[in-house]
């Protein structure tokens, strides 16, 4: 059953507020992206995001350009620790006793350290927490494939392979949306006057090829941009609607890309904020609020692509901007983390549950079906209906 999110003045978001009991899980595992923490980090972290492809070290330095303007440190390690801890206090002050651990897929703490440690303390039944809301392969079945991979690595050491199951989708939990429509009343009250009323909306996501878009998320979801432009756009029509109820004012808006890579002759999602920019400068826009829905923190996909190339892009046109901020490790983010955990800890359990959404969407699924979001290359990926571990 899909339920509206419950709101107080107090920030309190609930629809399972009456559950304590994690089990069977005995552990949270937050999966995330990893981020260099310093120069000698940059490529060597590049190396791994871009693994089996044979990038020389020449091109890498290129890519690590971004990285190195800011003293080759992403924020992205110190926000996961700013949101482990804000898991922490929020489990600890709802009686909720689950230990939370962090891996990641690209750099220290490594995934499948993090999955060694945690066996040897005796887990065995992992809820998986990873730091990307939406369906996509980039976003889902990469990390699903990442824990296969870890996995394989315990079994192959002799280790007790856990069973890990990875929390629904939560682009359409209202922990997760609420703040960024609070950050975009926030970023349109920052704006002159005379120039908030009529600014655009531009939502941000990362583009990804277009052949993974159409294919994202499971079967039926398929077609143009699949479940990856479709949850995308639901979140985007629910923060529209949000601002308009609480200004009386519907403001103009779309869903851009941005962070393309890849060859130019393959076809990703577009337009890119700076062609998006440049067209309702165009048009007379005499403002823009980038909206970065697609990211759950303000990592250097958000700092180098929207606050340094996008902010340029706008100072040249002379089109005032400003960006708002992602949920990082806002209190009502971390409730709702504990709320997915208890949620999908009853559903295990065979109890009926309310899962909170918002939106036209409804909530998604628990365990991905086979076939969702397929690689190019077939790998095996855990924590899915076609995974080949328990
Ligand atoms: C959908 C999506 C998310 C959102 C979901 C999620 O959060 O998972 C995301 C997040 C991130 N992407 C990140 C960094 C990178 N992504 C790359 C490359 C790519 N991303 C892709 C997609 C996504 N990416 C794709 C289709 C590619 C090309 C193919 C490939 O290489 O797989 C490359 C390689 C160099 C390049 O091609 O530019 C880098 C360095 C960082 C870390 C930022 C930091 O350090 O603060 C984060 C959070
Ligand atoms: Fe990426």
């Amino acid at each position: 059953m899909s339920v509206a999110g419950l709101s107080d003045p107090g920030g309190r978001i609930g629809c399972m507020s009456d559950l304590r009991d994690p089990a069977p899980y005995d552990a949270l595992l937050l999966l995330s992206f990893g981020g260099p923490e310093g120069p000698d980090d940059v490529v060597p972290f590049l190396a791994n995001v871009t693994r089996g492809r044979g990038i020389p070290e020449e091109r890498l330095r290129e890519v690590g350009k971004h990285y190195f303007l800011f003293g080759g440190v992403s924020p992205i390690n110190g926000q996961n620790r700013a949101l482990l801890d804000a898991l922490r206090k929020d489990f600890a002050e709802h009686g909720l006793d689950l230990p939370v651990h962090w891996g990641n897929r690209n750099w220290a703490p490594y995934l499948t350290d993090t999955l060694r440690e945690m066996v040897r303390a005796g887990h065995r039944r992992i809820a998986v927490l990873a730091t990307s809301a939406y369906a996509s392969y980039s976003g889902c079945r990469q990390y699903r494939e990442n824990l296969a991979e870890a996995l394989s690595v315990l079994a192959a050491e002799g280790l007790p392979v856990p069973r890990v199951d990875k929390l629904r989708h939560y682009f359409n939990h209202p922990g997760f949306v609420e703040p960024m429509t609070e950050g975009v009343l926030a970023a349109l009250a920052g704006l002159p006057e005379e120039l908030g009323a009529g600014a655009h909306l531009a939502f941000t996501t990362h583009s990804i090829p277009t052949a993974a878009a159409d294919t994202s998320g499971p079967e039926e979801a398929h077609g143009e941009g699949g479940a990856y432009v479709a949850q995308h756009l639901d979140v985007a029509r629910v923060i529209v609607e949000a601002v308009r109820e609480r200004t009386g004012v519907e403001h103009p808006w779309q869903l851009v890309y941005q962070s393309r890579s890849g060859a130019p002759h393959i076809p990703w999602l577009e337009p890119d904020i700076c062609d998006h920019l440049e067209a309702v400068h165009d048009e007379g826009a005499p403002a823009v609020v980038m909206v970065p829905i697609g990211f759950v923190s303000d990592h250097m996909e958000v700092l180098y692509d929207l606050d340094t190339e996008a902010a340029a892009k706008a100072a040249e046109l002379g089109l005032p901007v400003r960006r708002s901020p992602t949920v990082g490790a806002d209190p009502r983010f971390a409730a709702a983390v504990r709320e997915l955990v208890l949620e999908r800890s009853a559903a295990e359990r065979g109890r009926a549950v309310e899962r909170c959404a918002i939106g036209a969407l409804g909530p998604a699924h628990d365990l991905c079906p086979a076939g969702c979001c397929p690689a190019r290359t077939p790998k095996p990926a855990a924590a899915g209906a076609d995974s080949p571990y328990a």
